[in-house]
């Protein structure tokens, strides 16, 4: 067992933004420059006179948790129920910004291990109080705000307190984590050996690997490592009605795979206290590069002969043409013509990235050359690949700064076959569009391929305006309504929460709600977990 010290933890992040204080920072002036020359400027800063509900907790049931968990492990301070109030959405942010914490919790449960969480659940189905896992809190469909109606109050879970590696099998290449160690510090621990689990989702930094797996979260990597999903080999789950470990052996035909139960249930089945996870040696060479693409429709046909022909990097991704337009725009490049082939004279940039052993990496960086030569692409070289890998990360940053000055940007994503990915580009954009209006941009990219299908990832940037919440809700409504009309996913990897849950049953049928709501019955017969999450 290996413990993380707490010199290597991930800072908190704040309230009302994203990530480490101390990276964060205005908006430069070469990139206000550029916005200003698009959306019209202001300055909307976060409230700072924010007052945060008083606990509705009755005294008497604070004082039994306290002697059931001891008096370290239940916190009832404002700061930090105010950092657990929510995820990191851009309505979550708004709301947060405008000063609203009426989904705050009333107390912060910080449990020591399994023991202590299903302790805890038994405590909540007896004194019927609502409690919410809280991972790394980056969650971006509401999968955090409860519905209290009912409850006798609400706990935040914080698995911040199990930041342990557990063990680790190298014949198997297993390890076993706990679910409150954030990307980073689960990376830097499997590191010590010489292994690593290779999830790199945008969010890396802050969530953490139970999220990761209630959420059936896609990292970067996605093309060569598999979804996290696919890394998961085991869970043990604490549940209202007892512990389940699952997990015997890599695979079985012993009846249904009820780890597939757990992977995307979203705390309202149980909380997962252990994952055992696939792991791999640490990259020698880690190789990225671009290619342009004449169309989006191009460099997707390519995507889908590659992952069709089982030849895949490890990293791929294509963005559209507003996408590449608005990524390589700097202030220099504005108006330049660039040579033929070359981003900056349209189409799309593809990034290619290759990591293993030198003979791997040489072998697989070949053959997808000569393959993407075939199909049309041209080479960019390094640079377009390395400039995104330093920058892959920053994204979420530069949200907060847009906000600061009444920019709304948020993203959105969704999945579904080749044959329909043209169709239902266009259903989401046009729907975006329509309901913001003249000036919004919509960029999309995609970056999670598989032989049958792909995900589409849309950002949209528009002006935020007098109430940016009120204005972004109908368009988000309205992509949702395209992508269901259009037969596709609600989610690819962000998750149901509370924002898909509309829309949950015409993707998987009223039959499928009911064994949601009959599994949940078995396992959580009080309705105690994530009341309001995932099942409609
Ligand atoms: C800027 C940004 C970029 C993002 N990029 C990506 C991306 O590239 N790929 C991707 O897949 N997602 C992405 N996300 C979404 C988010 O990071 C993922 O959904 C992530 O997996 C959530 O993990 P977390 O630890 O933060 O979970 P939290 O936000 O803490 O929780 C999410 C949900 O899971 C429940 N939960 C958390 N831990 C447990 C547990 N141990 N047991 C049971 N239930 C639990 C919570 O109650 C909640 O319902 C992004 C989010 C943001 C804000």
């Amino acid at each position: 067992m290996t413990e993380l010290s707490t010199d290597r933890r991930q800072p908190e992040m704040p309230a009302t933004r994203w990530g480490d204080p101390a990276e964060a920072g205005p908006l430069p002036d070469s990139v206000r420059g550029l916005v200003g020359m698009v959306f019209p400027l202001g300055d909307t800063p976060a409230r700072e006179d924010v007052t945060v509900p008083a606990p509705a907790l009755a005294a008497e049931l604070l004082d039994s948790l306290r002697s059931l968990l001891g008096e370290e492990q239940v916190i009832v301070d404002d700061e930090i129920r105010r950092v657990r109030t929510r995820g990191k959405s851009t309505p979550d942010l708004l709301r947060q910004r405008a000063g609203d914490l009426s989904d705050a919790p009333d107390v912060v449960v910080r449990p020591r291990g399994h023991d202590e969480v299903q302790a805890l659940l038994g405590w909540a189905a007896e004194h019927r109080v609502a409690v919410t896992p809280f991972g790394g809190g980056t969650a971006v469909t509401g999968g955090l705000a409860v519905d209290r109606a009912g409850f006798a109050g609400v706990v935040s879970l914080d698995l911040g307190g199990m930041r342990r590696l557990l063990s680790v099998d190298p014949v198997s290449s297993t390890a076993v984590l706990e679910p409150g160690l954030r990307g980073p510090e689960a990376e830097a621990l499997l590191a010590e050996q010489g292994l690593m689990l290779g999830h790199y989702p945008q969010s890396f930094e802050f969530a953490s690997i139970g999220g990761f797996a209630v959420t059936r979260s896609s990292g970067q990597s996605s093309a060569g490592y598999g979804r996290f999903d696919s890394m998961v080999v085991g869970l043990r789950v604490a549940t209202p009605s007892g512990d389940v470990r699952l997990g015997s052996s890599p695979a079985n035909a012993s009846g249904p795979d009820l780890r597939e139960l757990f992977l995307g249930s979203e705390g309202a089945f149980g909380v997962i206290t252990e994952v055992t996870v696939r792991v791999r040696p640490l990259p020698e060479v880690k190789v990225y590069e671009g290619w342009h693409w004449p169309s989006f429709a191009a460099g997707a046909d390519a995507m889908r002969a590659l992952a069709q022909s089982d030849l895949l990097p490890t990293v791929l991704r294509l963005s559209d043409e507003n996408e590449t337009a608005i990524n390589l725009a700097r202030p220099d490049a504005i108006g330049g013509e660039g040579s033929a082939g070359s981003v900056a004279s349209g189409g799309c940039l593809m990034i290619a990235g290759y990591e293993g052993t030198p003979e791997a990496v040489a072998a697989k960086q070949a053959a997808v050359t000569a393959a993407l030569e075939k199909l049309g692409g041209t080479a960019l070289g390094p640079e377009p690949g390395e400039s995104w890998s330093e920058g892959r990360f920053a994204a979420p940053y530069l949200r907060d700064s847009l906000l600061d000055v009444g920019v709304l940007v948020e993203t959105l994503e969704t999945a579904t076959f080749w044959s329909k990915r043209d169709e239902l580009y266009r259903a989401v954009s046009a729907a975006l569009t329509e309901t913001l209006g003249e000036g919004t941009l919509v960029l999309c990219h995609i970056s999670h391929v598989y032989a049958t299908g792909c995900s589409l990832y849309f950002t949209v940037a528009t002006e935020g305006g007098e109430q940016p919440l009120e204005r972004w809700l109908p368009a988000k409504a309205a992509a949702c309504e395209a992508i269901v009309a259009c037969g596709a996913a609600i989610s690819h990897h962000h998750a149901v929460g509370t924002d898909h849950k509309p829309y949950l049953a015409a993707e998987i049928g009223e039959v499928g709600v009911a064994a949601l709501r009959a599994v949940k019955a078995a396992l959580d017969p009080q309705g105690v977990l994530n009341p309001g999450v995932l099942i409609p």
